[in-house]
């Protein structure tokens, strides 16, 4: 924890990293204060909100003031088979061209598909090491949030606000509010921090972050890897807050030390003292405070149509008729209507039709690593069918070198290459009409994952038992499936 300097205000992560990019204060105070005007360290860049962004420039005769901090990747469109042909989908191949052309006319690094270092923004930028504690980050994409949990300041942004980074590195940014997610305890065997995540968002609700930038803090946060903070930050957003944030320690210095992009002799040690700098003051002050208990926590799934609709895999869907918020009733209703399921049904009676691993909350080599470890010697579901799509062409590598290709395809899952794929189905992995899919992407509303279709939220370990039960399944069901397998 942080320690104030004498006579300094105590404050938090967030607010330190605020404050030292500020190149041009607001004026006024409180709500009614003009935003301050803040350096931007990192823009990382994909296909689909960035077109307009060049066009802007195009139009304006300026160009990208800082390339060097600019990296793009190709992901939402891309497909995950035959990445070697053309692309057939005409409006994806666009979309992909149009990146190419920006990136060569204005002198900007891409990650194209077949490059080794291409795959989903948030997870490249992370395994390069571009990402760093203290840093502002920021993209035309609302997972942004996920390089918070190296202790940066990390926000999705609009494609009007793209093009003034790209013009200015800097970036009007209006003050916030500062909620701690205090999470205490030990997790149980089988739980991970999609759960954590799943239940923050159940119990504050998707609005219940707005105009905040979370800090998720605590024993049971502290003993996370880093892979699992980014689950976590990633869906901040889910929570409709503005960031999400994790203190910078061992664990992220470990993470970053010898990556790409990491500093190194003299460099490393500064950047370490820095970072060693970031955390809350011991007596800084969060506006709101949140309390959820890590040794009660079990595996969380959605029921329902937005990533707020969701209960342990033990209970049962819920009765709309007992929720007293009559929006939230409603809502309810229409949910349960989507998807097609009746109030009192045990959740780990529901059948799935697809399982899909992937996404930037849960495809990095440990979401594979977690759901292989699940699925060795084990055989799957017929009837369901499973899509592993890594995060990234090097986590792909990676994950081949120790056999976790073989371990997906023995099982008869099928092993893809890297980009966004089913968690919105911008390529041609997507549902057909009334297919019910667990998926351990972040969002499940209506049509995400494809015209009709049907998404509950899990974790990678969730996803790889319910894809050899073929219904909602945690691993601690998998003893009792086998005993009854073999009883058969
Ligand atoms: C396409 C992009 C703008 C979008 C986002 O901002 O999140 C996508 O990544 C998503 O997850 O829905
Ligand atoms: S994996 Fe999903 S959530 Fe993440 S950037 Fe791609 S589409 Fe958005």
């Amino acid at each position: 924890m942080g320690t104030t300097a004498a006579g300094a205000v105590p404050l938090t992560l967030a607010e330190k990293v605020w404050r030292d990019h500020v190149v041009v204060p607001g004026e006024g105070l409180g709500e009614a204060q003009t935003p301050d005007l803040l350096y931007i360290d990192l823009h990382i860049m994909h296909e689909v909100t960035s077109p307009q962004a060049f066009e802007g420039l195009r139009l304006a005769g300026r160009p990208v003031r800082r390339p060097d901090l600019t990296i793009a990747t190709e992901d939402h469109n891309t497909p995950t088979l035959e990445i070697d042909r053309p692309i057939a989908d005409p409006v994806s191949a666009k979309q992909i061209q149009t990146l190419r052309d920006n990136a060569a006319e204005f002198g900007i690094r891409l990650h194209s598909l077949g490059d080794a270092e291409q795959g989903i923004v948030h997870v490249v930028g992370p395994q390069l090491g571009l990402t760093q504690p203290g840093m502002t980050v920021v993209c035309g994409d609302s997972h942004t949030s996920t390089h918070g949990a190296f202790g940066a300041l990390a926000f999705g942004i609009g494609t009007s606000e793209v093009e003034h980074v790209l013009a200015t590195q800097t970036l009007p940014l209006k003050p916030f509010k500062t909620m701690a997610i205090n999470v205490e305890g030990t997790l149980r065997d089988g739980v991970t921090a999609k759960d954590i995540i799943l239940a923050v968002i159940a119990k504050i609700g998707t609005g219940g972050g707005q105009g905040y930038v979370l800090e998720y803090r605590g024993s049971a946060i502290r003993a996370l890897s880093m892979e699992a903070r980014m689950t976590i930050c990633n869906m901040s957003i889910e929570a409709g807050a503005r960031a999400g944030m994790v203190a910078p320690d061992e664990t992220t210095f470990e993470f970053i030390r010898g990556r790409a992009h990491a500093p190194e002799g003299d460099d490393w040690e500064a950047a370490v003292d820095y970072w060693s700098s970031l955390p809350t003051d011991e007596d800084a002050e969060f506006d709101a405070e949140v309390f959820l208990d890590a040794d009660s926590l079990e595996p969380f799934v959605t029921w329902g149509t937005n990533p707020g609709q969701g209960i342990s895999l033990s209970d049962a869907v819920p009765d709309p008729e007992h929720f007293d918020d009559p929006n939230a009733r409603a809502a309810a209703e229409r949910a349960l209507e989507y998807m097609d399921l009746a109030a009192g049904t045990p959740m780990k009676d529901i059948r799935v039709d697809t399982v899909f691993l992937g996404s930037c909350t849960n495809s990095r080599l440990e979401d594979l690593r977690a759901a292989a470890e699940i699925i060795r010697g084990r055989s799957k579901d017929e009837d369901v069918r499973m899509i592993v799509v890594p995060g990234s062409a090097r986590v792909r590598l990676e994950a081949e070198a120790e056999g976790l290709d073989r371990v997906f395809t023995d099982f008869g899952a099928e092993w893809r290459f890297a980009g966004c794929s089913m968690c919105l189905g911008m390529n041609p992995d997507q549902l057909a009409p009334g297919e019910r899919c667990a998926s351990t992407s972040n969002r499940n509303f209506e049509g995400r994952q494809g015209k009709g279709g049907r998404t509950h939220l899990v974790s990678p370990v969730v996803a790889a038992a319910t894809a050899i039960r073929g219904t909602l399944s945690s691993p601690s069901d998998l003893t009792a499936h086998e005993s009854e397998l073999q009883e058969a």
